[in-house]
């Protein structure tokens, strides 16, 4: 057929065909070589022999069938006699020895497998780090790529890993197939070896065809499927027991659970029947009349008189063999299937992480640690994340002056944290520019310039290491430094509680470890502090602390705020919080409000300005005064007895 004879349909199948059967088999036959040349070929040529072994047991077995009239009448010690014993024993070495490779295949499979699943786990590891901004990691569907990669590699039999040794199982299977339909074209004709081989690849398209529209069709559920997963988890969790029990909601959570679970049940059921019924029953009828066929063939050779007996027994063997071979492959077909899904899902994960990924890393040649002025300032700065029109800022003019403490405080969802986003280039604005010490920060590369900042975020992190771990991996380009982590965790007002573990500070922050303790919020809080302490310590000039106090009650927050001032002085710092009250002591106040900055000034300023500033700082002070909040240590103390 030229190509201007395709029809758009057959072109459309081809495609599809080609995308679906074909090119994932080439992804896993590109991750073979991580296996080792040496160790495939082992596996290709122990696959060989045992396609071909069988090949041997047939002919020897039908050869001795054939000697066993002459070895009858000639009798033991006859021509014929030995014959037979050497015939037997050729079968049953070409036997033993299948017997003896099969477990040597399964091994060898075995560690092809986990190789390639150490560097496809590596790279997964290498792919969700690689982003430099964060644009990957907050996006639904990059988020859900990387779900699902990471969920088959979790487990052993849906890897890469697995489809490469299925892939190479294959080679025993189908070297054995076109064995047995060359013994057939032997004894009985050409065309019925031919017209065996064609039945049986037909059959197996039929059988692995199926397998892949079912796998399509779990695809389809996946949403379902992860509801009903994560309504599983919720039902075992010993977190969520409490309110589970504490709001009655045990009763609807189970019949949640038993709806999801018919949700994604009900269609996989229904698309099996369809895919595996009528095919099986097509096929089957086909690879009934092919082999009668065969046989009628042979049976007419037979009476004719024109085969031998043993060439009866192999054509009769061979046969049966080859038509065994049109089912599933339990060694090959749901790994292959499986894996080769895994495999799809990283190079997607792959696609989206770059697509998602605006940040340049390696851009720009300005050292920012040469700059002297360690201003920043935010000129008609505009941005939204992908996928939303709405602006987060929208011509955002501000500045963070050398050496002085500035606070940025607006409502719930202003764009504060978004703000800090974009100042440690996590993100790129959509339009305008931020400069650092006059230069915009695009003309640095991004690693240089993250080691000006140091952050602590509203969500930070815990590690589970040592106090002193915790601390120090706010600078680790610089060589680690004991007496600087225990002064940033006396700025941080936490040096007292870590010298009073168990370890010291050498004490785990976990209990998940031997000898480990677990810290209340507020200290968690104050470890994160002395984390960004110490990494201003190692070079960095800015300091951005975001919501910092938010697991401390009122009167440590406010005593936090006035000390930190103090011991920030000096340095650029950036104080966020939605809290009016608690950032008074800064030495100046910008409110941002629609994606603006709204007023700006120090507090007596603000406050003599009588605007928005003046009102919610009035507000939430009313509120606080009434409360009557414990003090932060006695609630520290109090626990500490409690353990
Ligand atoms: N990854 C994201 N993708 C899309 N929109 C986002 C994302 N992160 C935040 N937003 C939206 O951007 C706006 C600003 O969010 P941001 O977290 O910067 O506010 P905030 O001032 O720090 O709020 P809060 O005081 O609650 O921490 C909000 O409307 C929020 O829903």
């Amino acid at each position: 057929m030229t190509r201007q004879d395709q029809t758009p349909s057959s072109t459309t199948t081809w495609s599809r065909w080609k995308a679906e059967a074909v090119r994932p088999r080439l992804l896993i036959l590109r991750h073979l070589p991580v296996a080792g040349v040496g160790l495939v070929t082992t596996l290709v040529v122990v696959n060989l022999l045992l396609g071909l072994l069988p090949i041997g047991f047939v002919v020897a077995t039908s050869a001795l069938v054939g000697e066993v009239p002459g070895a009858v009448a000639g009798g033991e010690g006859s021509d014929a006699w030995r014959e037979l014993v050497r015939l037997f024993v050729l079968a049953a070495a070409a036997f033993v020895v299948q017997q003896v490779l099969a477990p040597v295949q399964l091994t060898l499979g075995e560690i092809a497998r986990r190789r390639v699943d150490g560097h496809v786990h590596q790279r997964l590891i290498g792919i969700s780090m690689r982003s430099t901004g964060i644009g990957p990691m907050e996006q639904q569907d990059s988020l859900d790529a990387l779900k699902e990669a990471s969920r088959r590699l979790d487990g052993s039999w849906e890897t890469p890993g697995m489809a490469c040794a299925g892939l190479i199982a294959l080679v025993a299977r189908y070297t054995s197939l076109v064995g047995y339909c060359v013994l057939v074209g032997a004894v009985v004709s050409w065309f019925a070896g031919a017209a065996l081989l064609v039945t049986v690849l037909v059959f197996r398209y039929g059988n692995r065809g199926g397998l892949r529209k079912y796998s399509q069709a779990w695809s389809s559920v996946i949403a379902v499927f992860r509801r009903a997963t994560y309504l599983r988890t919720l039902a075992l969790s010993g977190s969520a027991a409490k309110e589970l029990r504490v709001f009655g909601l045990t009763g609807w959570l189970g019949d949640r659970y038993a709806d999801a679970h018919r949700q994604w049940l009900a269609p996989v059921w229904r698309a099996r029947r369809r895919i595996y019924l009528l095919p099986y029953l097509a096929y089957t009828a086909i690879g009934l009349a092919v082999s009668v066929l065969v046989f009628v063939a042979l049976a007419r050779t037979g009476a004719a008189g024109s085969v031998t007996l043993a060439e009866l027994a192999i054509g009769l063997q061979a046969t049966m063999g080859a038509l065994m071979l049109g089912g599933y492959y339990p060694e090959s077909d749901d790994a292959t299937q499986l894996g080769m899904l895994a495999a799809e899902g990283m190079e997607k994960l792959d696609e989206r992480v770059a697509r998602h990924d605006t940040v340049p890393s390696q851009r720009g040649t300005v050292d920012p640690a040469s700059l002297d002025v360690p201003s920043v300032r935010f000129e008609g700065v505009r941005f939204h994340y992908p996928g939303s029109r709405r602006p987060v800022h929208d011509g955002l003019d501000l500045e963070l002056e050398p050496g002085r403490c500035t606070a940025l405080v607006g409502i719930n969802g202003a764009g504060k944290t978004t703000l800090v986003k974009l100042l440690t280039r996590l993100y790129e604005p959509t339009s305008g520019t931020i400069r650092f010490g006059g230069v915009d920060l695009r003309e640095m590369e991004v690693d240089r310039w993250r080691r000006q900042v140091s952050v602590v975020f509203q969500e930070f992190l815990r590690f589970e290491l040592s106090a002193a771990d915790n601390i120090a991996l706010g600078a680790v380009h610089v060589p680690r430094d004991e007496t600087a982590v225990r002064r940033a965790a006396e700025r941080a007002g936490i040096r007292d509680v870590l010298e009073s573990l168990p370890h010291g500070f050498e004490t785990p922050l976990s209990r998940a470890y031997t000898g480990g303790v677990d810290l209340s919020g507020g200290q968690w809080q104050r470890v994160a502090i002395a984390r960004a302490f110490y990494a201003l310590e190692a070079g960095a000039r800015l300091l951005v602390l975001d919501e910092p106090t938010s697991a401390l009650d009122v009167r440590a927050e406010a005593r936090f705020f006035e000390q930190f001032v103090e011991r920030t002085r000096g340095a650029t710092s950036l104080l966020i919080s939605h809290r009016f009250s608690s950032v008074r002591h800064a030495d100046r106040i910008i409110v941002l409000e629609h994606g603006r900055v709204l007023e700006q000034g120090t507090h007596d300023e603000l406050e003599a300005a009588g605007g928005r500033y003046a009102e919610l700082f009035h507000l939430q002070a009313e509120r606080f005064t009434q409360d009557d909040v414990p003090d932060e240590r006695a609630v520290t103390t109090a626990r500490g007895a409690e353990r």
